[in-house]
């Protein structure tokens, strides 16, 4: 899958800037992004639902706009909102979706796949909404895609559920699926995405590995900010900075222990203890909210280049 120089307007308004990426064969990519990125925006030119207003997609080497039919043919597709019949059981679904798929796989096998065995026989109306996201699943891969769409597969969902999500996701993955997935949840990427965007207002901010995104943004000490202490007082360590959320004290520092040196000379002339003192690298919720706050999406953002 190739995507260059992507834009795409909605009239006058420009939900996607020059968005480039590509996604290889076999590859797990999660496009993260703020309410309103324009991730489904993108996601929807890769469908086929919408030509780009400029740049190129390439989906299979093909346009998925103008070969529609070839492209789908080896797509599945996850919306954030399926419609389904509340009357009918979830296998009844499945069959009825099935007629509309040349080579549709058995009901059965797809059921099982997601976890859907005992619940065959159920009205989706009395379905949980994690379950209904699993039916959702099911018809995106009973034509045995090679490339699945995944939509915020598991918004609304409880932790359980999710892992469960994560688990077939990963199973679909390894059978040679490759999955493009657009998620609000940071930990969803980072379990299961080979590599990340992050987009922010129509542009891509960063993209790369988990570790390459991250790389450059340091490390966080926290503290909670000793009895007496405020602020002001908290001391500048090379190469850092300091800010203080809820009374604890949080430095980003490029280096660990010049940061750990200082901080721990300041406590002992200030007579104080850094109880609780922590010391992890960023995460990716860290750099997603360095960029999403201060709007760093910019046309340089180039793949494996990390952010910044
Ligand atoms: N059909 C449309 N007509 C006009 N504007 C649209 C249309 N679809 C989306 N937009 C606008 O384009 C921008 C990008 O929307 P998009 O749905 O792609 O974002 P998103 O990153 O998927 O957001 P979310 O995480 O909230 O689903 C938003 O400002 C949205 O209001």
């Amino acid at each position: 899958m190739e995507v260059r120089d992507l834009h795409r307007r909605y009239g006058d308004y420009e939900a996607v800037r020059g968005v480039s990426f590509t996604v290889a064969r076999g590859e797990l990519f999660a496009l993260l992004g703020t309410n309103g990125a324009g991730k489904t925006t993108t996601l929807e030119v890769l469908e086929g639902y919408g030509p780009p207003s400029s740049g190129t997609v390439r989906v299979f080497g093909l346009d998925p706009y103008a070969q529609g039919p070839e492209v789908r043919r080896r797509t599945g597709v996850m919306l954030q909102e399926g419609g389904f019949f509340k009357e009918l059981t979830v296998a009844e679904t499945v069959d009825s979706w099935r007629g509309f798929l040349t080579a549709p796989r058995p009901t059965a096998e797809v059921l099982a796949q997601v976890g859907l065995t005992e619940r065959a026989g159920t009205r989706v109306a009395q379905l949980s909404g994690g379950e209904r996201r699993r039916l959702d699943l099911a018809l995106a891969v009973l034509n045995a895609p090679d490339l699945l769409f995944l939509d915020e597969p598991t918004t609304g969902m409880d932790p359980e559920a999710r892992r469960t999500t994560w688990r077939i996701v990963k199973e679909l993955q390894a059978s040679g699926t490759t999955v493009l997935l657009t998620t609000h949840y940071l930990e969803e990427a980072q379990q299961l995405a080979d590599r990340v965007a992050i987009m922010d207002k129509g542009r891509l901010a960063a993209v790369g590995t988990v570790e390459e995104v991250l790389s450059g943004h340091g490390t966080r000490i926290t503290f909670p900010l000793p009895k007496g202490v405020s602020e002001a007082q908290l001391p500048q360590v090379t190469g850092g900075s300091a800010s203080v959320t809820d009374g604890v004290a949080v430095y980003t520092a490029a280096r660990t222990a010049p940061a750990l040196a200082a901080l721990h000379a300041w406590a002992a002339e200030w007579s104080v203890e850094l109880d609780g003192i922590e010391v992890r690298s960023a995460s990716l919720e860290d750099v997603f909210l360095e960029l999403a706050h201060d709007g760093r999406g910019t046309d340089a953002a180039h793949e494996g280049a990390g952010a910044r």
